[in-house]
């Protein structure tokens, strides 16, 4: 691996040339392919593997499913592999390989991967290739040459999907195949190819065409992270006939679940995660974060705190990169901090601790990042770092992302909707009171019995502090009733780093060979995020209009699945309203402190709440929700102290009419001018003394902001004369 590592470093250089030239001709004297006494002809029974396996990679025995899988393969089924990360799917074509004349195909996603797993299998004497843009024309010719013989002495090809597709390159690899020596074509990391997957290519998808084209071999498609869905749209895709489908179970029994409530911590999150590293030791680490710009504030951090670490994102340059990887791998520093750009093909067996330091997007993103942890299957901890406000931020950035797609029609719709449903998940992983792990393997389908975690997640070994912990979050977030989805969707005001890393990689853009092997999440979400209208041209009210549309568009979905029988569950309780005045007390309170307001909060409170039931009781529970989480969100976002006495004020004497609660507006809040009144409400004073205007909503609020903003000067001051006229009238 070490090897491996370095011999991507040098690839540029002179001495990578000679080396490469070397290397390969070393492989060609290859040790014996079968071990001695086997024989030279085909070996598919399961002592003649074994003896394979123990020849080459020296290990004692088949790992779970891989003795089926190579056996079926062999006898020329096709096959679709489900082992978790770590498992050892790589022997499953690896073996074959070995065990029969001729050639097996692997189709990898990235070229970093393929590097290293050729040189592993070089260094085994193993006679291996990978063909990318980044090799020189003198080794590509070696191998192609190789390949035009039709009947080539290496034994395992590894190659990008783009290659597969090009006609050329197709047309060898028939030539090989007449001749019945193109065995297998393996497809690592085979959900890729589905856009239901959380790490769609759409250059996978030109692998559909493999089975026409070279109908005759078996495809053995592999992967960690399949969803049923995924499952059924990969075998599909690839056109599997009649596959055999080995699924080995997701739980990976040696790594410790834990999620720590950031909002909770005594420290700050990076100071609660150094001390925690140096309590543990030596380790190997890997920290995910969403943002370059937290990669290497953390990193500092941890580095100034004793630990050695370095940060990996694709902001710094591929020599700076391979050198981060270089000098983890060889442990010359100890904890990698990164965003999911540092990860696909990285097999460092000994991890020992994989954190994430922001909620990630996917259960199927969290699976593959924790995954690389404890790959020698001894213990290993996967730590969740969960906050309110990074949960806003990636619904956020979900919501806006899926924005793109709004007049696109409604594949993008139902992409934006699974992304916002995949999301759910994670929270609710980090929500849940239950067993963590048991949660991870139901959203892969599995079927969990409840002894399996033997106290091998927070929530099983320490259930009464877990419970506590979401306790005290309820009470941070000042109510228990009110949904955590909710809560995310309010105060999203912080403008979202474009430099976050996140989002399924889009190759369609270029059938380059090249964006392959540098091309990560990071850039592609930097162009999603500047292809966006949200992101480029529109500001903070114009965002969180989105997301007020969003957060409706949410709850009437959830409105219309829940109808069917469970209208009961959409009433508002008394108790829920109680609750809800006090969320918006705190959020009162918060803004409050924040414009050095004098507010009476429960008075004020009752009167919002009141509001947002006048306006959606009747509605039903989602869309009082919404209304009060756009009430919340106006709270948090405003900026002028007036606007809220206004708001709060206007309301005296239309409360008349409203429920039977002390609607009263605070007593020292005279003015009943609004912002939102319009010039011609101004103008009619009879109007406005007999009927104030409503309270809008917070979409109202920010259109007519923006209306207002957009307006020429002269409208402006001829509205603010009117207003003050108006003020005047009313005082
Ligand atoms: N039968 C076995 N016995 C012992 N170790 C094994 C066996 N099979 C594979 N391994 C080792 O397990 C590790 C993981 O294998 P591999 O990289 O093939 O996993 P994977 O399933 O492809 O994981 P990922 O999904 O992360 O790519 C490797 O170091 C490999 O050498
Ligand atoms: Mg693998």
């Amino acid at each position: 691996m070490v090897g491996g590592m370095s011999f991507h470093r040098r690839r540029d250089s002179f001495q990578y040339q000679i080396f490469h030239v070397l290397w390969f001709r070393k492989c060609e004297m290859k040790k014996p392919l079968v071990p001695p006494g086997a024989g030279n002809k085909e070996v598919t029974g399961r002592e003649a593997l074994l003896k394979l396996l123990r020849w080459h990679f020296g290990y004692a025995e088949f790992r779970g499913k891989q003795l089926e899988a190579i056996q079926t393969v062999m006898s020329g089924r096709d096959c679709f592999c489900l082992m978790p990360t770590g498992g050892g799917k790589s022997l499953c074509y690896q073996i074959p390989a070995l065990a029969k004349t001729g050639i097996v195909l692997v189709v990898s996603p990235l070229i970093a991967l393929m590097e290293n797993q050729v040189a592993a299998l070089k260094e085994k004497g193993i006679a291996a290739e990978y063909l990318s843009s980044t090799m020189t024309a003198q080794a590509k010719n070696k191998v192609h040459e190789d390949l035009a013989t039709g009947k080539p002495s290496l034994r395992l090809l590894y190659v990008t999907p783009e290659l597969l597709a090009m006609p050329g390159f197709l047309t060898k690899l028939t030539k090989i195949s007449d001749k019945g020596l193109l065995n297998l074509i393996a497809i690592d990391e085979a959900h890729c190819i589905s856009s239901w997957g959380h790490d769609f290519r759409p250059s996978y998808r030109k692998l559909s065409s493999l089975r026409d084209r070279l109908p005759n071999v078996p495809i053995l498609a592999l992967t960690a992270t399949a969803a049923p869905k995924v499952q059924r749209d990969v075998m599909d895709s690839l056109n599997l006939r009649n596959p055999l489908v080995l699924q080995s179970s997701f739980n990976r029994p040696n790594i410790y679940y834990e999620v720590r409530f950031k909002d909770l911590l005594e420290h700050d999150t990076y100071t609660d995660l150094s001390n925690l590293l140096i309590s543990y030791g030596d380790v190997c680490a890997i920290v995910y974060c969403l943002e370059r710009t937290t990669c290497e504030e953390l990193s500092i951090h941890l580095s100034k705190s004793g630990i050695s670490s370095a940060a990996y994102h694709a902001g710094l340059n591929s020599k700076l990169r391979t050198s981060v990887l270089d000098d983890w791998i060889s442990s010359k520093i100890q904890v990698v901090v990164a965003t999911v750009a540092f990860g696909c093909g990285i097999d460092r067996k000994d991890v020992r601790v994989v954190c994430h330091i922001n909620i990630p997007k996917s259960m199927e993103g969290f699976y593959q990042e924790s995954g690389r942890a404890g790959r020698d299957q001894l213990p290993a901890r996967s730590i969740l770092y969960y906050g309110t406000e990074d949960c806003k931020k990636m619904k956020y950035i979900l919501s806006n992302a899926s924005s793109k797609g709004k007049k696109g029609g409604s594949s993008e719709d139902r992409l934006s909707e699974k992304s916002l449903s995949d999301f759910k998940l994670m929270v609710e992983y980090c929500e849940a009171s239950g067993c963590r792990r048991k949660l991870i393997l139901e959203c892969f389908g599995e079927k969990v019995s409840p002894y399996l975690c033997r106290k091998s997640c927070d929530a099983c070994k320490h259930p009464d502090m877990v419970a506590k912990y979401l306790g005290e979050l309820a009470i941070f977030r000042g109510n228990q009733k009110y949904g955590l989805f909710s809560v995310c969707m309010s105060s999203s005001t912080k403008t979202v780093n474009s430099y976050s890393e996140f989002g399924n990689r889009d190759d369609e853009v270029s059938d380059s060979e090249d964006d392959i092997s540098d091309s990560d999440d990071g850039d592609e979400v930097e162009k999603c995020l500047a292809n966006s209208k949200v992101s480029s041209i529109m500001g903070l009210n114009q965002k969180l209009d989105i997301l007020q549309q969003a957060e409706e568009k949410y709850y009437r979905k959830q409105d219309s699945g829940k109808q069917a029988g469970k209208a009961d569950k959409n009433v508002i309780s008394e108790a829920l309203r109680e609750s809800i005045k006090q969320r918006l007390r705190i959020a009162l309170q918060e803004t409050q402190l924040r414009l050095n307001l004098m507010l009476d909060l429960e008075l004020s409170a009752n009167y919002l709440e009141n509001e947002c039931y006048r306006k959606y009781g009747k509605a039903g529970k989602s869309f009082y929700y919404s209304q009060v989480g756009s009430t919340v969100r106006w709270l948090s976002s405003t900026e002028k102290a007036s606007d809220v006495e206004n708001r709060l004020s206007i309301g005296t004497p239309v409360n008349n009419t409203c429920p039977a609660e002390s609607l009263a507006a605070p007593t020292d809040h005279k003015s009943t001018k609004t912002e939102f009144q319009t010039c011609g409400d101004a103008a009619s004073p009879n109007n406005a003394a007999q009927k104030l205007p409503p309270i809008p909503s917070f979409s109202e609020y920010v259109n007519k902001k923006m209306t207002k903003s957009h307006q020429p000067r002269d409208d402006v001051s001829n509205c603010e004369g009117a207003d003050v006229k108006k003020k005047a009238r009313l005082t």
